[in-house]
């Protein structure tokens, strides 16, 4: 596809986006909404809408090779990505559940499950692309000199001796000879058994006649069975039931369209060096052209104003300090009485605003009451937006900037030479004035003293002198008070030799090779009909997927996004053994090239002995997180941290080491820090519920595959393992009696099944069911009661047990929302 394409793509992005900013951002603030059935809906269509616009986003910033749309561009995806997190947000919080189930939205816009699945933006590892590769490399020498991994080896070492060989020779030719023999002999009995055969009939028993009759009823009937075959193929793929053997291989014009791309891809790398070197060089010819201008220009208006003000008031003004903004500051059409009282003013404003932020924290203390208030109180409504501003504003840009703009003489899409002599002259204007400011402040004073006779700076600076020290005594003695309780224990040590210890001690692991597209699963088509009747439906491992995405890969993959979006700093991932969550572990840290740190109790079992050196672990973990992010710090088993009771087994792990010191570090985890705490349980029942719940604020409980999971799961290990699905084996059914089974079991079954041997004999037999009865009768499925188990531990959580709440009609109008808030959907379109 070409640039225009693109380019269409991302004006319809923004036209879709216009609809929305003007439904998010009205004149009037909307009422709050009391129909919590029309407020769902409104959440959900928006939600809905703002996927599609992220996807069409992602789409062009891939493709579109001109650098200046693509700085504006990845800004509005940013912003729609953390929008989209925020609805995500409030969904969960409304509805009181991580799953939603939007069937009936996309049936409503016409749109394809494909249209919801949230893309992980290519930008986050191609970006780092290089780094990553340099710091698994690093990773894996460390490892290798270590002895903790074994060093590949080279070809030149010879692999075994010559009698051992000879030995392997001799026993294939052995082999090779016994099979020869083997079918001789069976030949020769065959051929004795016709003969004896022929001999008890008589010979001449059989005609020429009977003879071609025998001949013409096998081959016909060969015949026949192949004819029906090919018409049975036929009718499944006029049916669309199974795909034309054609179009299994990519067509030409996909394999063209792909190449087009990778082209496109060095394009766009090119263009971006031209625009970087434009931008310097556009900036220094400004410096020398309009750069003298500029500066006398400026220094007229300032020597202007001086006069203006002493007319005026009888004295000259005090100069605006730096970081008022300087001289800019008296351009705004203001008067110099204005000006002044504002200065005054903006002292007074610090004043205030930090006893503002001294009652926010307060309130925060009061946040829990408060927010049962806000519950009761009539109404719903969306919460405040870290990034609706910022997104109408880059929305403006577009419409002014872009919308309109003649390209037709820019066919290749290199950058706009204006575009950037504009921003840079503001850069410039920027730079100049700081240095102006700095020559008229002089002047100034100069100018009191000759005019007023005195020391014009005397008092300001005094003043100033005065309350900065006053500050900076404050600081000093909460600074005091923040050092000791952030002591550095490692400021010598240098972040290569804290990486290796880490390594070393097995701490920091490098992650498996799994991405999270490998996460088999298919959309679940029934949520909202089951929720309309009232039955809680089971998430498939397509919402499982998406709901990762959101509150993991998108926060962790950009800075931007991560620290103006909802904060989620632990996150726990509850499920049967085998349903894939160290799994998701691994690839979240594949998606966004995440550090991966391994805390789990098996794995510190006699590292880092007492109190001291719990601490010390605690601290090098986190701080090399930090500096290193985006970093996940993995607990497995983590119910063992929470235990009520220790069982004997587990008395030597010492499961409980961390139970005081994580949640302390947890609360220094900040908005700006990429560390994400991610715990993985098959067990959470024998853990203390509360505490467990008070650490881990989400909680993600993943099923075991459904029927279309299954369906789809089994085509793909088959495939994966070298197998190939033909019609002898009957897809449907293997997924039906494989009910029960985990992804695990699948991925095991498949193995067992698939050995090379097998997988060499396919074209002659093809797979069966029958051969897959055996190996999954040998394993345990995961019993009903288990699940039972699982799902009511998870209603006992802070969120399930609002939904139940919701759901038996104890909060009388939240019963709705347990129902999806679709129980009626025709009401809430009325
Ligand atoms: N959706 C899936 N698609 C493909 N493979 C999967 C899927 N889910 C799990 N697997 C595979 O199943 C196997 C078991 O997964 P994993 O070890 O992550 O499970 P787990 O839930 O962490 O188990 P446990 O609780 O016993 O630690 C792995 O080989 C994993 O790759």
């Amino acid at each position: 596809m070409s640039q225009s394409t693109y380019n269409k793509l991302w004006t319809d992005a923004h036209k879709e986006l216009d609809d929305l900013l003007s439904q998010e951002l009205p004149p009037e603030p909307l009422p709050p909404e009391r129909d919590r059935v029309v407020f769902f809906q409104r959440l959900t269509t928006l939600y809905v809408r703002y996927v599609r616009i992220f996807r069409q986003l992602e789409e062009a910033y891939e493709e579109i090779v001109h650098p200046q749309k693509r700085r504006l561009i990845r800004d509005v995806l940013n912003e729609v990505i953390g929008r989209v997190l925020e609805l995500k947000n409030e969904m969960v919080e409304k509805e009181f559940s991580e799953y939603h189930y939007m069937d009936d939205v996309i049936q409503d816009l016409k749109l394809m499950p494909e249209d919801l699945e949230i893309p992980i933006p290519k930008y986050f590892s191609r970006e780092r692309s290089k780094a990553l590769q340099e710091q698994a490399a690093v990773l894996h020498s460390i490892l290798v000199q270590k002895g903790i991994v074994e060093k590949p080896k080279s070809a030149a070492v010879p692999l075994m001796s010559q009698e051992e060989a000879i030995r392997i020779i001799q026993v294939s030719e052995r082999a090779r000879q016994g099979c020869l023999r083997t079918n001789i002999m069976k030949e020769i009995r065959r051929d004795a058994e016709r003969q004896r055969k022929a001999a008890d009939k008589g010979a001449g028993g059989v005609t020429v006649e009977q003879a071609a009759i025998q001949i013409q009823k096998v081959w016909k009937g060969y015949v026949q069975r192949k004819r029906t075959k090919q018409e049975c193929e036929d009718e499944m793929i006029a049916l669309g039931m199974s795909m034309k053997p054609s179009l299994a291989q990519l067509p030409p014009s996909v394999l063209l369209a792909e190449d087009k791309k990778a082209a496109r891809r060095a394009k766009r790398e090119e263009h971006e060096e031209d625009y970087q070197k434009a931008l310097i060089s556009i900036f220094n010819i400004l410096r020398e052209t309009e750069g003298p201008d500029m500066k006398e220009t400026m220094k007229d208006q300032i020597r202007q104003w001086f006069i203006e003000c002493h007319d005026a008031t009888g004295s000259f003004p005090e100069y605006p300090k730096e970081e008022e903004g300087g001289s800019a500051a008296i351009f705004a059409n203001k008067t110099p009485e204005q000006l002044m009282e504002e200065m005054a003013a903006t002292e007074l404003d610090e004043e205030q605003t930090k006893l503002k932020e001294k009652e926010q924290q307060k309130d925060k203390a009061k946040g829990k009451a408060k927010g049962e208030e806000q519950e009761t109180e009539p109404g719903l409504k969306l919460g405040p937006s870290e990034f609706l501003n910022e997104l109408q504003n880059n929305h403006k840009m577009f419409t002014e900037v872009w919308k309109k703009r003649d390209e037709s003489y820019n066919f290749s899409q290199r950058h706009d030479a204006e575009l950037i002599k504009e921003e840079k002259r503001k850069q410039l204007d920027a730079e100049i004035r700081l240095q102006v400011d700095e020559l008229m402040r002089q002047e100034l004073a100069n100018w009191k003293i000759a005019v007023e006779g005195k020391k014009g700076k005397g008092k300001g600076k005094g003043k100033g002198k005065g309350k900065a020290g006053g500050k900076k005594k404050k600081a000093s003695k909460s600074g005091k008070k923040k050092k000791k309780a952030d002591r550095d224990l490692t400021a010598e040590r240098s972040l290569e030799s804290l990486y290796e210890e880490l390594v070393v001690e097995g701490l920091l692991k490098p992650a498996q090779n799994v991405k999270l597209h490998d996460f088999i699963g298919d959309y679940s088509y029934l949520g909202t009909t089951l929720r309309q009747t009232d039955i809680e439906p089971m998430p498939s491992l397509s919402d499982v997927r998406q709901v990762i995405t959101l509150c993991a890969v998108l926060p962790l993959g950009s800075q931007a996004i991560h620290e103006k979006a909802p904060l989620l700093k632990a996150l726990l991932l509850v499920g049967p053994s085998g349903v894939g969550k160290k799994m998701l572990v691994h690839a979240i840290c594949q998606e966004t090239g995440a550090n991966l740190f391994d805390l789990s109790p098996l794995n510190l079992v006699g590292k880092y002995p007492g109190k001291s050196g719990l601490q010390m672990m605690l601290h090098m973990v986190f701080k090399v997180a930090r500096l290193l992010q985006p970093s996940v710090v993995w607990i497995g088993d983590a119910q063992k941290m929470f235990y009520k009771k220790i069982p004997k087994e587990d008395k030597a792990l010492d499961p409980k080491r961390l139970k005081k010191d994580l949640p302390k570090i947890l609360k220094t985890i900040k908005g700006e820090d990429r560390v994400l705490i991610v715990g993985t349980t098959n067990n959470p029942l024998n853990a203390d519920l509360k505490l467990l719940c008070k650490f881990y604020t989400k909680i993600i409980l993943i099923p075991r595959p459904d029927y279309a999971s299954r369906f789809v799961m089994w085509k793909e290990l088959i495939q994966r393992n070298g197998g190939v699905v033909t019609s002898a084996l009957d897809l449907s059914s293997l997924a039906k009696i494989s009910d029960g089974y985990t992804q695990g079991h699948l991925v095991q079954v498949a193995k067992e099944i698939l050995t090379e041997r097998r997988v060499q004999q396919l074209a002659k037999r093809p797979l069966t069911i029958r051969e897959f009865v055996s190996p999954l009768s040998k394993i345990d499925p995961v019993f009903q009661n288990e699940e039972e188990a699982l799902k009511t531990w998870y209603a006992k959580t802070p969120l399930g047990k609002k939904r139940v709440r919701a759901a038996t009609g104890m909060d009388g109008e939240e019963s709705a929302a347990a129902k999806g808030g679709k129980t009626d959907k025709k009401k809430g379109k009325k």
